[in-house]
């Protein structure tokens, strides 16, 4: 689609800054960005190598096993599912669940007991209970009334419904007067609130609340110490939670570049103050912009609305409207957002085609955020004793389990970007995966070696299923907008 047709006004008044902020950085900066981000995580068995045919690709510097652990790469940005998150508690900065089994338990099941999901009203209410861990044992009166709502419904454990705790059992269990057996051995770090006093994100430390509110969190919060419009803000994150979250990644990439600028802008102050330099110039700013800007000029994109799979649903005749729709979508966003965050100095990021390339680069390079359970593990623990105890266990686990139903094992969800992980081509035989061990109970990408590896050779992943047939992956991988010229492909191809 021609950006020159472009509803948003900024795309014509400042097009050559914008050209400037999307042109590809040269091949020595990718190299010296990458080779930084190499030392930064310590996973010196991997080489960045950038080729101008193939692009970026993660080489290995040194052999690996089969099993071995490759690289844990810490993501740029990213976001829990907003109607994942009235299924799990998680630190918005390394999404760790937080809190309490008892909390995770008896929040998730209040909150559908409000008959609402993902709905701002119900999590807040949920969050104004959510404050304090405690570890109260059951009374013999609790432990009565929860057995009598149990054995009221008969022995069929399929009929147990939510409503059958009564509120006040789940408060109890939120609030900490209530405590399950054996969850001691389940420990989670604690709920830290929102620095803001935003009732939307939490964290699992200071260090984490903190960060995140200097990196990105302070100008996206609506809470009464945000640094930007808060109702503006409410009426961004709705349109984003009803339509697409990511949108919410793109504000998050949008609000970590305007306030790494205005460090660099404070530091680069007091520089000339210090060496009584000359101050600030426009050309100055914008080189500050760009230094800001830096680790998302080294991630592949293109425009979302051009590089968006079309839906099976959508005819291919209806292409054309079918993308100037989703411009149109991103615009609304984009408007909403800047009602919200607005900073002149820093406006080519409010044009939409900057807002276009972000989503493209999430679009191309997602990874799917996933953080099993603790709740899980601690029902299968209990699942797992020996008799009696498994037995008087079951006594208190057993009515939250059934209530729970199939849905006790949801892990956390999400999407991020992942600046290293992300340099990683595709193979339908890959040497590598993407793959949680049990220790890894963050929000980090592990990936793991999946045969051996070469000192040299290429590590790849399959961004598809790719035991599928030769057919159904050209397709899968046409979406990605490639087609695929691994090994496999190669020699399968009719
Ligand atoms: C997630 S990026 C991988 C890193 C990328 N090479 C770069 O320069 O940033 C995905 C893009 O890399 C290219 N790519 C990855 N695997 C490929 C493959 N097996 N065959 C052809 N192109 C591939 C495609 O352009 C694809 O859209």
């Amino acid at each position: 689609m021609d950006s020159s047709s472009s509803p948003c006004p900024l795309d014509r008044e400042l097009s050559s800054q914008i050209a400037a902020l999307l042109a590809s950085p040269s091949s020595q900066s990718i190299q010296d960005f990458h080779d930084e981000l190499i030392r930064l995580r310590e996973c010196h068995g991997l080489k960045l190598k950038y080729d101008k045919e193939v692009g970026k690709g993660v080489y290995a510097n040194k052999e690996f096993k089969e099993g071995e652990l490759i690289l844990k790469d810490q993501m740029l940005v990213a976001a829990q599912h907003s109607s994942n998150k009235v299924d799990c508690l998680v630190c918005s900065k390394c999404f760790r669940f937080i809190g309490s089994i008892e909390l995770q338990i008896g929040r998730k099941l209040y909150l559908q007991s409000c008959g609402l999901s993902s709905k701002r009203d119900c999590t807040y209410k949920a969050f104004s209970c959510a404050s304090e861990e405690g570890c109260a044992e059951f009374s013999e009166d609790e432990e009565n009334d929860i057995m009598e709502n149990y054995n009221d419904l008969g022995s069929s454990s399929s009929n147990l419904k939510t409503h059958t705790l009564s509120e006040e059992m789940l408060k109890s269990l939120i609030n900490g007067d209530l405590s399950l057996p054996y969850t001691k051995n389940f420990g989670l770090p604690p709920v830290i609130k929102c620095p803001g006093g935003c009732e939307e994100e939490h964290y699992c430390s200071k260090l984490c609340a903190d960060s995140d509110w200097e990196s990105v969190h302070s100008l996206l919060c609506t809470g009464q110490s945000s640094a930007s419009s808060p109702a503006a803000m409410v009426k961004f994150l709705e349109h984003a939670n009803g339509t697409n979250d990511i949108f919410i990644l793109a504000a998050k990439m949008i609000s970590f570049t305007i306030l790494k600028y205005r460090k660099l802008k404070q530091l680069h102050f007091e520089d000339c103050k210090l060496h009584n330099k000359l101050g600030e110039t426009d050309d100055s700013r914008f080189l500050m912009l760009l230094e800001a800007w830096k680790p998302i000029s080294m991630g592949f994109k293109k425009r979302w609305w051009d590089c968006i799979a079309l839906p099976d649903d959508v005819d291919p005749c209806n292409e054309a409207s079918f993308r100037a729709q989703i411009r149109d979508l991103a615009f609304t966003s984009l408007q909403l957002l800047k009602d919200a965050i607005f900073d002149n100095e820093c406006a080519p990021l409010f044009s939409l085609e900057v807002y276009g390339h972000i989503i493209g680069m999430f679009e191309l390079n997602n990874l799917d955020l996933v953080v099993a359970s603790p709740v899980e593990d601690y029902f299968i623990y209990i699942d797992e004793f020996p008799s009696p105890e498994k037995e008087e266990a079951e006594i208190h686990t057993r009515p939250f389990l059934d209530s729970l139903g199939d849905e006790y094992s949801v892990c956390c969800q999400g999407t991020a970007f992942f600046p290293l992980q992300s340099c990683m081509n595709h193979s339908c035989a890959p040497s590598a995966k993407a793959f949680k061990r049990d220790e890894d109970r963050d929000g980090q990408a592990v990936i793991l070696a999946c045969r051996p590896i070469s000192l040299g050779e290429e590590v790849t992943i399959s961004y598809i299923d790719e035991d599928l047939p030769y057919e159904e992956r050209q397709a899968q991988l046409a979406d990605y907008g490639f087609k695929c010229r691994c090994p496999k492909c190669s020699e399968e191809e009719p």
